[in-house]
């Protein structure tokens, strides 16, 4: 329970990575706003919270939309009595060859993952401050913010820059007690990678589960990865044990990519 009482905002949370966050950070013992694009699913897992004594509140939010994330973090220091937590977690996926990207591809995943972070760690730090106290930023960035990807060109150019905005945004928010850390998944069994699959099989004629099963078989540890492998990262870097790190790219992968 070493976050007991803060409070957490995980954006992405309606599936996947992000709902095992918001778990993980509630059973830790946070209250969580969950926020999503999708307002679908974000009250089932407000639930799933509720269910292990935590508070949740559910707002259905753009993260490429810097009023909305202001709004999300309002509501959640209003509802939640306090702001300790910011995960940037809501990202989308883009596999095309580099020969055939198009300008409007380029412009939607630039916005949801470099700038939908960029608004969460701008607003998220303004946040403590105005409150006065530290607090903790963590980003989704990926193996493919270590290593480029073929027809995943633009997709790791976006996590390679979340990288580039989570090292100086450690060194610009360090005085305020602000530390900022991002997570580098491998290969997670999400409705992500059903997508990528899907995208390289239509692409490349491959089929459909041989390019989920090809990564996989890159992975040391011998199995996919699940969300809650990622959560638990994500809890480190939530807590008090990962008080003196910042501005860390933390590979999380079972062994695929080594840096
Ligand atoms: N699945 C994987 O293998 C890996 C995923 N990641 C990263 O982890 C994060 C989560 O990935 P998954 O859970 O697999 O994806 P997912 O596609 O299963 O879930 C993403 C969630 O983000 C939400 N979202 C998308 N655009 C949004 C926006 N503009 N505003 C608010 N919410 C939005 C979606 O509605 C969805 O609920 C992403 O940033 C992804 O790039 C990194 C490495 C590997
Ligand atoms: C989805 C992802 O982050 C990959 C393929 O590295």
């Amino acid at each position: 329970m070493s976050i007991e009482g803060k409070v957490a905002l995980v954006t992405g949370a309606g599936q996947g990575i992000g709902r095992a966050i918001a778990l993980r950070l509630a059973a830790d013992g946070a209250d969580i706003a969950l926020v999503d694009v999708n307002g679908d699913r974000l009250h089932a897992v407000a639930d799933e919270i509720r269910a292990v004594g935590s508070k949740a509140i559910s707002v259905v939010a753009d993260v490429t939309d810097r009023s909305q994330v202001q709004s999300a973090v309002d509501q959640a220091e209003h509802e939640l009595d306090g702001f300790d937590i910011i995960v940037n977690n809501a990202g989308i996926a883009q596999v095309n060859p580099l020969a055939d990207v198009q300008p409007e591809e380029v412009s939607r995943i630039l916005a949801v993952n470099v700038e939908g972070v960029l608004w969460g760690i701008q607003v998220a730090a303004a946040k403590f401050r105005a409150r006065g106290h530290g607090g903790k930023i963590i980003n989704a960035s990926s193996i493919a913010g270590h290593e480029g990807f073929a027809m995943l060109g633009v997709y790791s150019a976006t996590k390679f820059a979340v990288r580039g905005l989570t090292q100086a945004a450690a060194k610009e928010y360090a005085a305020d007690g602000i530390t900022v850390n991002a997570y580098c998944p491998g290969v997670v069994g999400t409705d992500m990678w059903v997508t990528i699959d899907e995208r390289f099989a239509a692409l490349t004629g491959a089929p459909k589960g041989a390019t989920f099963e090809k990564f996989v078989g890159g992975i040391a540890l011998g199995r996919a990865q699940t969300p809650e492998d990622v959560a638990a990262y994500v809890s480190y870097l939530a807590g008090p044990d990962s008080d003196y790190m910042t501005g860390q790219a933390g590979l999380i992968d079972g062994g695929l990519v080594y840096r």
